[in-house]
């Protein structure tokens, strides 16, 4: 049986791309890009998440010794983006295709306005066929503003367009439910959005030239299924794998999804990082909101504490009695009105449930 994705968003890491001495794999870029290719031609929509781009520039140019760190990653991805995308472009023409670069930081997705300019340049690129291959613009995203690392760009990515599934290309062929390098370590077929626990099982160790690592593609992957959307972590050297894995046809790891959510909510999950104020909770309230089965909204009788000087519309994170966060959610109104309806019954929902995501494992 075929899986019956139509949107599909695949995430091509630095080790997939790069050789072990570090150059541009172009072979498997090719094999890579023919499989988009045939994806498309089945009436998939693909857009590809593609790391690469440092791996690129270190195939161009030798860095001088005493160049910093941050210098030395501007410099070969500036000049290694160029390649990268010259080298997908000149692939994907083979099939006739057209692809675009769309590079991005983290602060594009900080409000609402520009989140939408940005959804509307993907449905533009897509209407007219075209496959957008997103990077991060490592040229000026240097400190603060840089992603963890793609998983979670192409996470965003994944959630904005609402797509049915994210595939991860890693070099493992999963999550393996011990060290990978232990040969009785097997690979976890499915894991539920609702998992946690992943530090039993998975180590920090990172792929040599990865930036993220095992642990925030599994947080990031469990955040994208709450958002009821398939994520499949596969081995992107492995011979036709994503065929394969549409197919049904290959090891891999899949978080399964919760049931849809609206794209507001979708929005509101990426957007802790700009929380411009904290609501604590009680004990109470924090069991009701998190009940599965019910969906509430966060009133002023279990607010226990806010901090921060938010106004009506902002960001707020919602931290438990222990100070933990569990959610974050769009203020109704400002922390002013907050605080005189603190602990207050038959008041209106600071956070109504359209406009607040919860995750126990936010942070
Ligand atoms: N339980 C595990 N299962 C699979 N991989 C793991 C596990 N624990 C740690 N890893 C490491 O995670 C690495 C993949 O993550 P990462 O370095 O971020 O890759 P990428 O460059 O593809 O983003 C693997 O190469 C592996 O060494
Ligand atoms: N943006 C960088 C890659 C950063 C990154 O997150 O890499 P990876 O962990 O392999 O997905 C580049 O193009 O070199």
């Amino acid at each position: 049986m075929s899986l019956s994705y139509n949107r599909i968003i695949v995430k091509i890491g630095s080790n997939v791309l790069a050789q072990e001495n570090g150059m541009p794999d172009v072979a498997r870029m090719r094999q890579l890009v023919d499989q988009v290719a045939t994806l498309k031609k089945q009436g998939k929509e693909v857009i590809v998440v593609s790391s690469g781009a440092v791996a690129s520039g270190r195939s161009l140019i030798s860095i001088p010794e005493k160049t910093d760190a941050v210098s030395s990653r501007q410099l070969l991805a500036a000049i290694g983006q160029v390649k990268l995308i010259n080298t997908y472009a000149e692939l994907f023409q083979q099939h006739a295709l057209l692809c675009a670069q769309v590079l991005v930081t983290k602060g594009d997705f900080r409000d609402r306005g520009h989140y939408l300019n940005m959804q509307n340049c993907f449905r533009v690129l897509l209407q007219n066929n075209v496959i957008p291959i997103v990077n991060e613009n490592d040229v000026i995203s240097v400190t603060e503003l840089m992603f963890t690392d793609n998983d979670e760009l192409a996470g965003l990515i994944a959630s904005m367009l609402d797509a049915d599934a994210l595939i991860i290309l890693s070099n493992v062929n999963g999550i393996y439910n011990g060290d990978p390098k232990n040969p009785k370590s097997v690979i976890i077929p499915e894991i539920d959005a609702t998992f946690s626990g992943f530090s039993s099982f998975v180590s920090a160790q990172r792929s040599h030239f990865g930036r993220g690592g095992m642990i925030t593609k599994c947080h990031m992957a469990q955040k994208v299924a709450q958002l009821g959307i398939v994520v499949h972590i596969a081995n992107g050297k492995t011979p036709n794998v994503l065929l394969k894995l549409v197919d049904e046809k290959v090891v891999n790891t899949r978080f399964n999804p919760t049931k849809a959510t609206s794209g507001k909510k979708k929005w509101v999950a990426h957007s802790g990082m700009y929380a411009k104020g904290v609501v604590q909770v009680n004990n109470g309230a924090k069991a009701a909101l998190v009940a599965t089965s019910k969906a509430i909204s966060l009133l002023p009788v279990g607010v226990i504490h806010i901090s921060g000087d938010f106004k009506k519309g902002d960001i707020v994170k919602l931290v438990d009695e222990q100070e933990k966060p569990f959610g974050v959610g769009i203020a109704q109104y400002g922390a002013d009105k907050a605080q005189e309806r603190l602990g207050q019954k038959n008041q209106k929902p600071l956070v109504h449930y359209d406009y607040l995501f919860l995750n126990p494992d936010l942070n």
